[in-house]
């Protein structure tokens, strides 16, 4: 039988609305126990350069909480691999960054610099983390993801879901359709595919449905629904979706 789909619950948003007034509440740890407890495969954090969001004291506390693997988001910085081999968390997944971004835009260009990148991936592997890399779904980054060694690759579903959301739906079909060859390429090539930004209820299950996915990590919209119905049933409810796009 196929391996069920992991959800990653990313707790990203919950530190961004405690950060909103200084304090403690709400705590990104208890989100993170809430979200094991209620079936997360792993925990995602992104402790993103200007700590806008996940702290530092937050990346402790929850490995300290957690038993189920940490999926440590960062910039691939020499401040970051720092902070990555202190915690050796399961997994580290390197993400692009601009400070004036938003959110995450794109993904992280490899093909370009793969060779700083072979460097910095090499420690973090050697310290028993799970390197990922979040990427376009572009056949030059994925190849040189695999050059690099890299066990497993991240593919921003970001694109997909903001013209599904604009209803361009022509443009979503075409970047469905690079999401989907960029998995197989992938897979073809023997990385541990996962996806993953901007998945809601409903575009999830087209991406749910691809076969070569392993992992789903799912953040914004998760903690969002959370405020009207509770982590857990928001949490459910994904987790339903993406069993009946898996045939369960
Ligand atoms: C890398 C990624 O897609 C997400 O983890 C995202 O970065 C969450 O953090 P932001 O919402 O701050 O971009
Ligand atoms: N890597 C993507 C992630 O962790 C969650 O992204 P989002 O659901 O918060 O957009």
């Amino acid at each position: 039988m196929a391996e069920r789909l992991r959800l990653g619950v990313n707790i990203d948003h919950v530190a961004t609305l405690r950060n909103a007034r200084g304090g403690a509440l709400p705590d990104p740890v208890r989100a993170a126990m809430a979200a094991q407890g209620a079936g997360a495969d792993g925990i995602t954090a992104h402790l993103r350069e200007d700590r806008r969001h996940i702290r530092d004291d937050d990346i402790a506390a929850i490995l300290k909480a957690i038993e189920i693997p940490l999926n440590f988001e960062m910039a691939a910085t020499e401040e970051m691999q720092a902070i990555a081999l202190m915690h050796r968390p399961h997994a580290v997944c390197l993400v692009p960054e601009r400070r004036e971004e938003r959110t995450t835009e794109g993904g992280l260009e490899v093909a370009a610099d793969q060779n700083r990148l072979a460097s910095f991936i090499g420690p973090l592997a050697d310290a028993g983390c799970r390197v990922s890399l979040f990427i376009a779904p572009d056949p030059a980054q994925i190849e040189a993801a695999s050059r690099i060694g890299a066990p497993v690759i991240e593919l921003h579903a970001g694109a997909y879901c903001d013209l599904d959301a604009e209803g361009a739906y022509e443009a979503r079909d075409a970047e469905f359709n690079r999401l989907a060859d960029g998995a197989k390429h992938a897979a073809d090539l023997g990385l541990e595919v996962h996806m993953g930004h901007g998945l809601s209820y409903t575009n999830v299950t087209p991406i749910a449905a691809l076969p070569e996915v392993r992992e789903l990590n799912i953040g914004h919209f998760l903690i969002g629904e959370a405020v009207f119905v509770g982590l857990p049933a928001a949490m459910a409810e994904m987790r339903r979706l993406m069993d009946e796009a898996r045939g369960g």
